[in-house]
């Protein structure tokens, strides 16, 4: 038997739309993996009643097919599904990692990203890699659409708060803009290079300014319940930057490390204010799947 741990990521950094993401320390998903046969997917853990056990639904399955690996496939869910925290991206890097390891595949992480995001298909039809690129390798991770993926470590704290509401991915999509005017493509185009400089250099206030978003985060953070009051709150106590994690819910806040428990009440007070339940999570960058 092989075991992997994939962290969950947060992608799009508000500037980097589909392109940009993140991986967080924690949470994260466990896959143990045993050869067989015919693939069979057990789920337990966080949201696993929402998971699909059938190989041609759940991410784990396509990620087998792909590697011509059939096994008997544990997944333990420490990232709820529908989070906008990577949930189907943690499970098919970590099966991704684990499968190439009990079939000795030979396949770097980079060869696995188009793997998993593969697996990825299965849930939205498309197969996005911003979050199972920071899965894979770790770090803040740029994607392209050539399917390539660039790496870089950075040392960063960060709080990524989820609400107890639903967004689904397809209607965070349906809100995107099908067009840029110039002076927003400027902008983040300066926030994007602003956010990547702080990245390489570990600068929260860079990063922070650098999530500033002004096309697909404002028609988003209308589909979450409390995000502008969330958002002030988070920036008051201490935050450099804060935006909407992946598709959302999740809201995601950069800052200094002595501030992330205060930043990460902020958040779920605010959430509160507006009647929602909300945790937080009080994470950093972190590393990519890892065989355990
Ligand atoms: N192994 C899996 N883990 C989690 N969700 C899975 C898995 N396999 C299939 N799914 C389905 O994928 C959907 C959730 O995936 P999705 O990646 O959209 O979640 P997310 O955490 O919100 O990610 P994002 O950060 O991309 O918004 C659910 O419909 C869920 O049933
Ligand atoms: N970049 C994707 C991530 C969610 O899969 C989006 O924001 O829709």
């Amino acid at each position: 038997m092989v075991t992997a741990r994939a962290p969950a990521t947060s992608a799009n950094l508000g500037s980097g739309f589909d392109t940009f993401g993140v991986a967080l320390s924690h949470p994260a998903d466990t896959v143990s993996v045993e050869r067989a046969a015919e693939t069979t997917i057990r789920v337990r853990g966080a949201g696993a009643d929402f998971i699909p056990t059938d190989p041609e639904k759940n991410v784990v399955g396509a990620v087998a097919e792909a590697l011509d690996a059939p096994a008997h496939i544990h997944i333990d869910k420490g990232v709820r599904p529908s989070s906008g925290l990577g949930s189907s991206a943690a499970s098919a890097a970590a099966a991704a990692v684990a499968l190439n390891e009990l079939y000795d595949r030979g396949y770097s992480r980079h060869d696995l990203v188009p793997v998993a995001a593969e697996g990825e298909a299965v849930v939205s039809g498309e197969a996005h890699a911003d979050n199972v690129a920071p899965a894979l390798l770790g770090g803040f991770t740029i994607v392209r659409s050539d399917d390539g993926a660039t790496s870089v470590d950075a040392d960063l704290a960060l709080v990524a708060c989820l609400p107890e509401v639903v967004v689904s991915t397809r209607d965070a999509r349906g809100v995107v803009p099908d067009s840029v005017s110039m002076t927003d493509h400027v902008e983040t185009v300066g926030n994007a290079a602003t956010l990547t400089a702080g990245m390489c250099r570990s600068d929260p206030e860079l990063v922070g300014r650098g999530l500033d978003d002004p096309v697909v985060t404002p028609a988003r953070a209308k589909l979450i319940t409390g995000y502008e009051g969330v958002r002030e709150a988070a920036l008051a106590a201490g935050a450099t930057g804060v935006t909407v994690s992946g598709a959302g819910p999740s809201v995601l806040a950069v800052c200094e490390p002595g501030r992330k428990r205060a930043v990460a009440s902020a958040m779920v007070e605010g959430f509160a204010d507006a009647g929602v339940g909300a945790r937080a999570y009080q994470t950093a960058v972190g590393d990519g799947a890892t065989v355990l």
